[in-house]
């Protein structure tokens, strides 16, 4: 079993429940839009790279925005974002597979699945573009990603340590996060991806995740070579379309 000790009492919860958590009864098989190009076509169009997340709510956040999920995705395409996160977690964060069901039918972006996936029938339970497997989480990486990839899947490893990125990069992942909130004490900081992102890995893509609010935040994680940027709750918080749209209009220098 991977050590989780020392995390935070709602993640040690988050966890409970997800062991517990069935899978789909059938293998899934996704043709996936990819990130990569998505990535791309935003650069040529001189926009940042955002993936913008549907997360109805979280431990960490007062209340829940109880809004269309399709609705707020289409304001999220509309804003510019690159790609789209949707959080299937349903205890903690609101979320369920039929609403990544409804948003994928509705966009043409990627669709990533926020979720705490720990065993491989859990990714039968709804298609999608991406994956979330959380190194710290995941028992044997390289079974999972490998089973992840089998199905069609894009896979996106998140990472917190150097030591992570390295398992991550053992197990051959191409799609790399790292999450700037520390899920022990659930505290966000962004130099997290400033010390931690492998440089000069150009084969992979690299995704500065959590606390990225202003346009300056922007700046800041793609000054240290973030290819994409995953933000949550600055975009949900308020009009989506415009917070959207004010993160992806960043001038950056890169
Ligand atoms: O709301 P924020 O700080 O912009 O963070 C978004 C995203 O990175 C965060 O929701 C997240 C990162 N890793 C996760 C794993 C599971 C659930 C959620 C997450």
């Amino acid at each position: 079993m991977t050590d989780t000790g020392g995390i935070a009492p709602a993640v040690e919860s988050i966890l409970a429940t997800a062991r517990q958590r069935g899978g789909g009864d059938e293998r899934v098989s996704v043709d996936p839009r990819p990130l990569p190009a998505a990535i791309q076509r935003a650069e040529a169009a001189g926009r940042v790279p955002i993936i913008a997340e549907i997360k109805p709510t979280s431990p960490t956040t007062d209340g829940e925005r109880r809004d269309d999920p399709v609705e707020l995705a289409e304001q999220m395409v509309d804003g510019g974002a690159t790609a789209l996160s949707v959080l299937t977690e349903p205890e903690h964060f609101g979320g369920s597979p039929e609403t990544l069901r409804a948003v994928r039918e509705a966009v043409d972006v990627p669709v990533l699945r926020k979720d705490f996936i720990l065993r491989e029938d859990q990714l039968d339970t709804v298609e999608a573009d991406l994956i979330l497997l959380i190194a710290r989480f995941v028992d044997d990486l390289d079974e999972l990603v490998t089973a992840a990839r089998e199905r069609g899947f894009q896979v996106l490893v998140e990472t917190h340590t150097e030591a992570e990125v390295e398992t991550a990069l053992d197990a051959g992942a191409e799609i790399i996060g790292v999450n700037n909130r520390d899920l022990a004490r659930l505290d966000v900081d962004l130099s997290t991806f400033e010390s931690v992102a492998p440089s000069g890995s150009e084969d992979v893509t690299l995704i500065a995740e959590s606390g990225i609010s202003t346009q300056g935040d922007v700046e800041r994680m793609r000054a240290a070579g973030a290819d994409a940027l995953l933000v949550g709750s600055a975009i949900m918080d308020g009009d989506v379309a415009a917070n959207t749209r004010r993160l992806t209009t960043t001038e950056t220098e890169q």
